[in-house]
């Protein structure tokens, strides 16, 4: 569906000049800074996959949303969008694909929202019965119907990305582009947000490209992730499998029944496993001891290189084991670490 072959993009702007008459002397000047906001990125994506785009302030990721629509001309490499290259067949390209930028609207400021879907409708050659049909279930399934006839400009930001968002999708394209589509918004906006989402996706098998710094709709709504950072592409894969890689510590919180003995001095240290047949040469797998109190123990330990039940096995010989519980690292700390290595 989405094809991107050696994109880069680099923008030039003028050295500005210091000291008497700078803003002059800045306008006349052939001196420029070049900057490499993206760099040789590749990659394809399937119709109907739900794929994250991110990365750190700055790394790249609008610029690639607005060379993928056709926005902005890529200082080299190429496009295809279902077949289409996005800035020499610009029409063709513009009907199977929906955008929404979470920070501006596409719609009319001073018209009723319903106004505007008319205005659209009109544009991208919907007819009255495909308008009605698609309105009646993107109203249920966002609730529109509670501001149809509100001026966009006194919508809420929940309202009008629902509206925003409906909007993209008016002409029933294949493919939806959003750029930070839940920012500044409530955990329900959110919810309504990501429920929509994923029905497009799963149910109409939309496929939908989500560029976001909310690590929780990355993880709620993507199969797929891509990492950009300084402009080339460090990861495009799972998410689990982006855990894995990263090795972050997984915390087992270990509750015991009745007394227990955990040596004071093993607090903070790092405790061996003794498994049956370790490698010749290799350090033994090992946990360390977080916290220590009444009645439970704290470990973290790298479930790449410790298996869960000789960790159990080993914090069984402390104490008459009544409860575990397990929580991974989180997404966003994943991404931090990753982005640091
Ligand atoms: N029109 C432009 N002219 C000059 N530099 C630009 C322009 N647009 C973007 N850049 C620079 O290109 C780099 C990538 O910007 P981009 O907006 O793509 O990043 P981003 O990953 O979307 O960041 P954010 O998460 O902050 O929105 C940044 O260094 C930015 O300053």
């Amino acid at each position: 569906m989405i094809e991107a072959r050696h994109l880069c993009k680099e923008f030039k702007t003028a050295v500005v000049r210091e000291g008497r008459f700078a803003g002059i002397r800045t306008l006349f000047s052939r001196e420029y800074r070049v900057k490499e906001a993206v760099q040789d990125i590749s990659f394809q994506v399937e119709r109907g996959e739900f794929v994250g785009y991110i990365g750190p302030n700055g790394a790249g990721k609008s610029t690639t949303i607005k060379m993928l629509t056709g926005i902005l001309h890529p200082t080299s490499g190429e496009v295809r969008l279902g077949g289409v290259n996005p800035h020499r067949e610009r029409q063709k390209a513009v009907r199977q694909l929906g955008v929404v930028f979470g920070q501006r609207s596409q719609l009319w400021w001073d018209l009723p929202v319903r106004d505007s879907y008319d205005i659209l409708a009109e544009m991208y050659g919907v007819s009255a019965h495909e308008k009605k049909q698609r309105l009646d279930q993107f109203a249920e399934l966002l609730n529109l119907h509670e501001f149809w006839m509100t001026p966009v400009r006194k919508l809420s930001l929940g309202q009008r990305m629902r509206a925003d968002i409906a909007a993209s999708m008016l002409h029933d394209p294949e493919l939806l582009f959003l750029d930070e589509p839940t920012i500044g918004l409530d955990v329900h906006a959110k919810r309504r947000i990501r429920q929509f989402l994923q029905t497009i996706n799963r149910e109409f098998g939309k496929t939908i490209i989500l560029t976001t710094h909310d690590m929780d709709d990355i993880e709620e709504l993507c199969g797929r992730v891509m990492v950009i950072d300084h402009g080339t592409l460090t990861y495009d894969g799972t998410i689990p499998y982006l855990r894995d890689k990263i090795g972050l510590p997984t915390v087992i919180r270990v509750k015991f029944r009745g007394a227990f003995h955990v040596p004071k001095e093993l607090l903070g240290q790092s405790v061996a496993i003794e498994k049956s047949a370790g490698i010749m040469g290799l350090p033994l797998p090992s946990f360390r001891v977080k916290e220590l109190d009444d009645q439970t123990v704290t470990v973290e330990a790298n479930r790449q290189s410790v298996n869960t039940m000789d960790l159990i096995r080993t914090l069984g010989m402390w104490g008459e084991i009544d409860d575990i519980a397990m929580e991974e690292p989180g997404f966003e700390e994943v991404i931090r670490s990753f982005s640091a290595s």
